[in-house]
């Protein structure tokens, strides 16, 4: 499971959230611009310290306010990929894999690229690549590192539409390839409902609906205790 159960202020903003999802399949966020889907992801990745409440991946917990726990981002186990796509302008694909890989066998390493269909990249520098190409080495050195959990914060929003409907496809086939679960955000919810297991829908800082497997409970509120603190310490 991924337990988040948070509460976070930034200015006049208030993140309310109490969720438990299934640490498997892709889950899409959605919800207008605005709502708290990249804070809730910063939160996740460790690059936002929440005011209060946890989050736990699969019973380790991630941070903790009571129990003073806040495990730094290179060590929470999460892959992040932005709309960017972000590479070593300097590296080639190969070599932008390879950093971040922990010691990734020859058969997880062969299954991504050719799941994600960069095989014939891999020497190219960044520079030459097409915008879909860079998500999909984007993607694939997330993916090198092995993480418990991807966060693909709208990966394909910069796409033409014909690059985009092959790159979910790719998306769809890596995630059944290599079982890690995936958080996608989106704006376009068909194309959410079309790639997703499960579909969180935000407004204004809190989960209005879950569908399928999701659970939304009752929102963390402020000075009060959380209903289910179960996250693991
Ligand atoms: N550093 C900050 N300080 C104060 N408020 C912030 C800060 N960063 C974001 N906000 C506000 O928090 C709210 C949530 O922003 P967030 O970026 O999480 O929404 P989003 O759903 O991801 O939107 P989008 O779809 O446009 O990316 C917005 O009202 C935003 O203005």
């Amino acid at each position: 499971m991924i337990e988040i159960h948070l509460r976070h202020r930034q200015g006049a903003f208030v993140l309310d959230v109490d969720l438990a999802l299934p640490a498997r399949g892709i889950t899409g966020l959605i919800g207008r611009s605005g709502s708290g889907k990249s804070t809730l992801f910063a939160c996740l990745a460790g690059h936002l310290r929440p005011t209060r409440g946890c989050i736990s991946l699969r019973g380790r917990a991630l941070y903790h306010s009571e129990a003073k726990i806040d495990v730094p981002p290179a060590r929470r186990g999460i892959g992040v990929v932005f709309q960017e796509g972000l590479l070593f302008p300097h590296m080639s694909v190969a070599r932008n894999l390879a950093y971040g890989a922990r010691n990734v066998g020859t058969e997880f390493w062969n299954e991504v690229i050719a799941a994600l269909d960069i095989r014939h990249i891999l020497d190219a520098k960044p520079a030459r690549l097409s915008g879909g190409e860079r998500q999909r080495a984007a993607i694939a050195r997330a993916l090198m590192a092995e993480p418990e959990l991807l966060l693909l914060d709208e990966p394909v929003s910069a796409l033409d539409p014909g690059l985009k409907a092959r790159t979910l496809e790719l998306i769809a086939r890596v995630q059944a390839r290599t079982r890690v679960p995936m958080i996608y955000i989106s704006h376009a919810p068909e194309e959410v409902r079309r790639l997703c297991d499960q579909v969180v829908t935000m407004q204004d800082g809190r989960v209005v609906s879950v569908t399928s497997e999701g659970r939304v409970g009752a929102p963390y509120a402020a000075g009060t205790a959380a209903p289910e603190l179960r996250c693991a310490r």
